[in-house]
């Protein structure tokens, strides 16, 4: 299973890197690292067993993050009554509608690959239109918006080897851009 010793850190390059696409059929190993990085985002939204592996949690997995430069991530999002509203390997995922409003979190956003916090507000469209595929290679077009929107996006930068400080105004933080949305 995967641990916190297999996420790799900001400064290793892999996280910098334009991740490469996945060919179909995927490969064994591929569909494990798959199921693993899955995995991983479960077992860290599991209290005791986020405890007993001290598993920082999470919401999203990329394959870069594990050392794979490949363009796939996990998605794993909970609503909050830990009922699952969001659960899919996007594998060459790519943004193909994006709204001209953005949103950010008004608690700002974390990242395994970041041991730190880095405050301040991450601007992201608040509306997207993702295509993927799945599993099985098919294409999927899927619209999102607010939270759902905001984790596809973190996802997706870092396959394209951004890191979400990346998008942090330098000079305010929490510069609200005009008609962006804080979502609490
Ligand atoms: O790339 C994925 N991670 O680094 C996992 C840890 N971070 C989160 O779960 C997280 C936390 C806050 C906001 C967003 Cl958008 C995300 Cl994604
Ligand atoms: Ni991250």
């Amino acid at each position: 299973m995967l641990l916190m010793k297999d996420i790799v850190r900001e400064g290793n390059d892999v996280l910098r890197k334009v991740t490469d696409e996945v060919t179909f059929p995927l490969s064994d190993e591929t569909k494990k690292l798959a199921e693993d990085m899955m995995t991983f985002l479960k077992n860290s939204q599991n209290p005791e067993l986020a405890k007993k592996h001290q598993l920082r949690p999470g919401v999203g997995l990329a394959a870069n993050q594990v050392g794979v430069s490949k363009a796939m991530s996990a998605v794993l999002i909970p609503d909050a009554d830990d009922n699952i509203i969001m659960e899919e390997m996007l594998i060459n995922p790519k943004v193909i509608r994006q709204s001209v409003r953005k949103v950010a979190l008004g608690e700002g956003e974390g990242c395994l690959s970041v041991d730190r916090n880095v405050p301040g507000y991450v601007p992201r469209a608040n509306k997207i239109t993702i295509r993927y595929q799945n599993m099985d290679g098919e294409f999927i077009e899927k619209t999102l918006k607010g939270y759902e929107a905001i984790v596809c996006q973190h996802e997706i930068d870092h396959l394209n080897g951004h890191l979400f400080y990346d998008r942090i105004n330098q000079e305010n933080p929490f510069f609200v851009e005009t008609n962006m949305l804080i979502l609490e």
